[in-house]
């Protein structure tokens, strides 16, 4: 495959509803979905999930427009690639900038797998043709209208709920979760706002049977994450601290956390992430699919990171409809009793709606070879 021209959209999607985290509250989605052509015509997508501010990860929208622009476009352009994998070792000497990276290493997955006539899931080595998916829900003033949320994703069929916590905001509300439903699937993710002081609060979530808690600290704190899990029963699943092959096989060997949960644009593309589920295979540590409030380009590519064996625990890969009005993708991505159709067709398996990607289009520009 060679690609000879790249065009970056940058997106600004509003969703239905706020989503608040420990490290902020976000609406307006502002992101780049990244078009690439190959010279024989095939078109690849990928979508470059970062935000407006660097407040989950370092890397921002404006930034990664500026890497993706100065450097990995310029290095992509006219080169000829036997096989998508050799992105990242072109890649490889700029350091971080993973998102970036994995944008570009997307539409080309997405490229390579429509020329072998498979599905990206086929082309990465999935082996699911459907998988089960649970939501991810933000935290609210009013304990009332969490409830509220709890019960009718739960009635909509989703296999586990995850709720974002802050301090001030965990065991008594898991408590009042726990006491309207006993027996759900239930997680939080902390999104780093503990630390080792917080000991006595994180070991009060103990008693809840919660299936994990994600990334209760800090994103280069291994060592407290292991120390931590020797005083709690909970397992810990890391999302932050996870970006390289390196990382995972670090965490897994100091007892960091029991569980990974896997972004490939956090890991800089899928062919890191696949080293990361075969690692993770031969340890026996399960992982799931996070989400980064995807648009269904993103959301694509997340089904097919699903049907790898590895992930055997509900993602965050909710419907289209669970965030926007309209996705930008046909079809939307759908969830029957927690459960969404991997697609068979050729590469991301739906196709991006040009009219519905025009409108969210705030920049666009085209780079050719
Ligand atoms: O629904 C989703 O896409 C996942 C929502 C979510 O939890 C999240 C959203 C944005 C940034 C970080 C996270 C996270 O998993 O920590
Ligand atoms: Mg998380």
């Amino acid at each position: 495959m060679k690609i000879i021209e790249i065009t970056m959209h940058r997106m600004n999607m509003r969703m239905k509803n706020p989503f608040t985290t420990s490290f902020g509250t976000e609406q307006d989605r502002e992101f780049i979905i990244l078009e690439a052509k190959d010279e024989d015509g095939t078109i690849g997508w990928g979508e470059c999930v970062t935000s407006e501010s660097p407040l989950y990860i370092e890397e921002f929208t404006k930034a990664a427009w500026v890497m993706l622009e100065e450097y990995l476009i310029p290095l992509t352009l006219g080169r000829e690639f036997s096989h998508p994998d050799e992105l990242t070792d072109l890649f490889e000497p700029f350091k971080r900038n993973n998102l970036a990276k994995a944008a570009i290493d997307a539409a080309a997955w997405d490229i390579y797998a429509k020329q072998q006539g498979i599905s990206l899931a086929q082309a990465i080595g999935g082996c699911r043709t459907d998988i089960e998916v649970g939501v991810s829900l933000g935290i609210e003033d009013d304990i009332e209208k969490l409830l509220n949320n709890i019960k009718e994703k739960t009635e909509e069929g989703y296999k586990r709920i995850k709720v974002k916590i802050k301090p001030g905001k965990d065991v008594e509300v898991v408590e009042q979760i726990r006491k309207q439903f006993p027996d759900i699937p239930l997680m939080v993710d902390a999104n780093s706002a503990y630390t080792l002081d917080d000991m006595e609060t994180l070991k009060k979530l103990d008693p809840f049977n919660l299936m994990m808690i994600e990334q209760p600290l800090t994103a280069g704190d291994l060592i407290d994450h292991a120390e931590l899990q020797k005083h709690i029963k909970t397992p810990i699943c890391l999302d932050e601290s996870i970006h390289s092959y390196d990382d995972a096989r670090q965490a897994i060997q100091l007892g960091s956390g029991k569980i990974i949960n896997m972004k490939v644009g956090r890991v800089g593309g899928i062919t890191t992430m696949k080293r990361i589920h075969e690692l993770c295979k031969e340890a026996n540590v399960p992982m799931w699919c996070g989400g980064m409030l995807e648009s269904g380009v993103g959301r694509a590519h997340n089904i097919a990171v699903t049907s790898l064996s590895t992930f055997t625990l509900p993602g965050d890969t909710a419907a289209s409809s669970r965030y926007w009005e309209e996705d930008i993708i046909d079809p939307e991505v759908y969830v029957k009793d927690g459960i969404v159709q991997v697609p068979a067709s050729p590469g991301i398996g739906y196709e991006v709606n040009r009219e519905k990607l025009a409108k969210y289009t705030v920049e666009k520009k085209t780079f050719k070879q």
